[in-house]
């Protein structure tokens, strides 16, 4: 089995962006503006940081827009080599944003919850570049739409992993302590963590490092 990609979330400074490619992060995620979350930082900084990463590194920004022109709106204030898409875009969304920024990659979140899952997943991947998927709920009153800390239904998503053919990363509560059985369960192309490798809402070396050796497979 080949060690999957990790993109390492949450990323709050060019100093946490360093730690992180240090330890060995394939790609990065810049979360912007969300209806709740602990993830959150301001478009200026997310501006800053994806300027200053090198470019065998991929930076996400994670948009909770929905429209292609607020999606449109957000990139541009930032310029990420990857647009996150946490809730489900409106009906020509994907045409329109693979028509305004053909350069730029679309990934779709996923949040795992039942086996209709598997018919948006299999839907989204015919327009996406990959998939991820979370343990988010975007039904609630307050819509989470990630960094819940929490696992889902691994088997639900090892399902949706076999049945399309763009890359899919799995998030959602992903520790140094889980990590590895949630590779045996859903053999994902990568994976996507934010509050695992955090104490106190900052990136901690320690548990950055153990989570890097515990996927040494
Ligand atoms: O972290 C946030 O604030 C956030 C808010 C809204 C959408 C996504 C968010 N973060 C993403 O959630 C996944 C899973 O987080 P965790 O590992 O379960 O804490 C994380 O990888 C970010 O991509």
């Amino acid at each position: 089995m080949t060690r999957p990609r990790v993109k390492v979330c949450c990323i709050g400074s060019i100093e946490e962006a360093k730690a992180a490619m240090d330890a060995g992060a394939s790609a990065l995620g810049l979360v912007g503006q969300m209806p709740s979350g602990p993830g959150v930082i301001g478009d200026e900084l997310i501006h800053r940081i994806a300027g200053a990463v090198p470019p065998p590194v991929s930076t996400f920004l994670l948009t909770s827009e929905t429209s292609a022109t607020d999606i449109i709106r957000h990139y541009k204030k930032v310029y990420t080599s990857v647009i996150q898409l946490v809730d489900k875009p409106e009906a020509g969304a994907y045409e329109a944003l693979r028509r305004e920024l053909p350069y730029v990659k679309l990934v779709q979140v996923i949040h795992v919850s039942d086996h209709n899952s598997l018919n948006e997943a299999t839907e989204a991947a015919a327009f996406v570049d990959a998939l991820l998927l979370d343990s988010g709920n975007p039904g609630l009153p307050v819509k989470v739409l990630g960094g819940t800390g929490r696992t889902h239904n691994w088997e639900i998503s090892r399902e949706i992993t076999r049945s399309v053919t763009v890359p899919v990363f799995l998030a959602g509560g992903l520790h140094s302590g889980n990590v590895k059985q949630a590779i045996e369960a859903v053999q994902p192309y990568g994976l996507d963590l934010c509050s695992g490798v955090r104490t106190n809402g900052k990136l901690d070396a320690v548990k950055l490092k153990a989570f890097f050796e515990a996927i040494d497979i």
